[in-house]
């Protein structure tokens, strides 16, 4: 409960947590307010022209320079709302950007199961964007329309102080309505980006097991899924335009109203058939200054309950982005500098996944000296798989401590600056082969990926395609078999020239003598790194310095 206080606090400032950013956020959005005052200024000067101007033809006088003064202002009004806009729209892409960085980071950090791809998806593309109105819209707006009312106000004063006073005894009502408004819009848009947060997640979780949901004939349950996740979206979206058409309607009723009621005294005035007596004299001049700005009093909070949506929108997905950011781990050990194979140790180390209630693994106990082998090995679920992922930083210890040449990995976050890591499940992006085996190494030339492909085994994979290397892979790594696909992760390690070599089941699903060629190569690349290998194999197993079996440990 704490915590999604401190969250919805967090939120209602969505760009505060970098702060060159929210200078540059804070400097553009100052420029946007200070264009919208501007263009409240020459909203007067527009309703001066046009009063002045009707006082020159009533004299008969030439109208032209005030014509000129309302084309001026006009203009000005027009170059000021454009160039708030900008201003704003400027400001809103460094805070998006600045936000997604750390929101994709977060996401890449999160304890290996939390989460899924989709919901991470839905919080780096759609809540990042939900910020952009905030920004851009909403915080100049907000600004603008605690002190533009006043200038205009004070300019309708100097004219006449009983408009004035109608204009402000309306504006007690109006704010009435735009308070009541805004706390029923912010529920119902909160449950709109809810449910638009989980039709998103729930859309890409299903592309991406597309194939599995085929095979297993489940289209019409899935289907089902996305429909009924689909119109939850529809009603909720009905609920938010019933209440922003409602608080709408009511803001238009009293900004009419307080027009009316200036329109009803200047025309009475002028007749002079008030009745009640005016301490002013009001004549055709100034009637028409008045008539003129007195829209203009209400029309900066106008623009500020339009944006108020934009809020509502940024201030939920910020609590989510918020809430994302918390579940990461700490930061990736930069600081942290290794270059030779380094030693470490795992003193009495649990893990246990967020959520569950027994330990992945517990009391491991193993001390890694630079440069050596290590196989751990042990029945499946025993937990060699989450040792390596502790040393990634994609799951927390639960209990004892590693070390990394004596820096403990709670405060260097994860081994990966200096690690070449081969998973159980190779993750392929979409691209060609050579761009999956480089990212390994981004400058590596292409004769190096070529060598290390060769090396790894993938020369035959290669020649039975037209593209060799250059073969496009799609983000399932279709096209290449599983074997295939992890020789390409492994390529990808050893192309790392990392003094740290983390290695899950490399061999698996191999026959006999592919295995064996894999082992020569993998041994290889062992020299001079210390090496963690997890395997069921016990030919690979065999090359290791030494096997710890985390099957008889538990
Ligand atoms: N993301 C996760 N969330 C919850 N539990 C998990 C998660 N990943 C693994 N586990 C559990 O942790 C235990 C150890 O799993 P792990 O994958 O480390 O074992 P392993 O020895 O590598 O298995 P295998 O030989 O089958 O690869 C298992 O009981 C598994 O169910």
């Amino acid at each position: 409960m704490a915590a999604t206080t401190q969250n919805a606090r967090a939120g209602a400032h969505p760009v505060r947590r970098g702060r060159p950013t929210a200078l540059a956020v804070g400097s553009a959005a100052r420029g946007s307010t200070v264009l919208l005052l501007g263009d409240a200024v020459a909203a007067i000067l527009f309703a001066a022209g046009i009063a002045g101007g009707v006082a020159a033809l009533a004299r008969g006088m030439p109208a032209w320079p005030w014509a000129l003064l309302m084309v001026v202002a006009g203009s000005a009004r027009a170059a000021a709302l454009w160039g708030s806009l900008r201003l704003g729209s400027r400001a809103a892409a460094t805070a998006k950007s600045a936000l997604r960085r750390t929101a994709a980071r977060a996401a890449l950090r999160r304890p290996s199961g939390s989460g899924s791809v989709g919901a991470l998806l839905g919080a780096v593309v759609d809540e990042v964007e939900a910020i952009d109105g905030y920004i851009a819209r909403f915080l100049p707006a907000r600004q603008a329309a605690a002190l533009a009312p006043m200038i205009v106000l004070a300019a309708i004063a100097l004219a006449s102080p009983v408009a004035a006073l109608i204009l402000l005894g309306t504006l007690i009502p109006f704010i009435g309505a735009m308070v009541l408004a805004g706390g029923a819009a912010a529920d119902q848009s909160r449950r709109q980006f809810d449910a638009l947060a989980r039709l998103s997640g729930l859309f890409a979780d299903r592309v991406r097991g597309l194939p599995v949901i085929l095979a297993f004939q489940g289209e019409a349950r899935e289907t089902e899924r996305l429909g009924q996740a689909a119109r939850e979206v529809a009603a909720r979206t009905m609920r938010v335009l019933r209440v922003a058409f409602l608080s709408s309607a009511s803001l238009e009723f009293f900004a009419a109203l307080s027009v009316a009621l200036v329109a009803v005294y200047a025309g009475f005035a002028l007749l002079g058939q008030l009745p009640f007596h005016a301490p002013e004299q009001l004549d055709l001049v100034r009637a028409f200054f008045v008539l003129a700005l007195a829209p203009e009093f209400y029309a900066p909070m106008r623009r500020l309950a339009a944006a108020y949506h934009d809020r509502q929108m940024a201030e939920t997905a910020s609590a989510r982005l918020a809430a994302l950011d918390a579940a990461g781990t700490p930061p990736v050990g930069e600081g942290l500098a290794v270059v030779a194979a380094p030693a470490i140790v795992f003193d009495h180390v649990t893990i246990r996944y967020p959520g569950e209630d027994r330990d992945a693994v517990g009391d491991v106990l193993i001390e890694v000296r630079p440069g050596e082998i290590i196989a751990l090995v042990g029945p499946s679920g025993s937990g060699k798989s989450s040792v390596l992922h502790l040393l990634l930083g994609l799951v927390p210890a639960q209990e004892g401590r590693v070390t990394v040449n004596g820096a403990p990995l709670k405060e260097i976050g994860s081994v990966a600056p200096f690690a070449a890591w081969a998973g159980q499940a190779p993750v392929l992006l979409a691209g060609s082969i050579a761009d999956n085996i480089r990212l390994g190494r981004a400058d590596a030339a292409p004769a190096e990926v070529a060598a290390v492909a060769a090396a790894v085994g993938l020369e035959g994979a290669l020649t039975r395609r037209v593209g060799g290397l250059e073969e496009r892979l799609d983000h399932r790594g279709g096209g290449l078999s599983g074997g295939e696909r992890r020789r390409v992760a492994l390529a990808r390690a050893l192309l790392k020239d990392a003094p740290l070599l983390l290695l899950d089941e490399p061999t698996a699903h191999l026959d006999a003598a592919a295995e064996a060629a894999l082992i020569a190569v993998i041994a290889r690349a062992c020299v001079g790194r210390t090496v963690i290998i997890a395997t069921h194999s016990t030919a690979l197993a065999a090359i290791a310095d030494r096997v710890v079996d985390l099957g008889a440990a538990a």
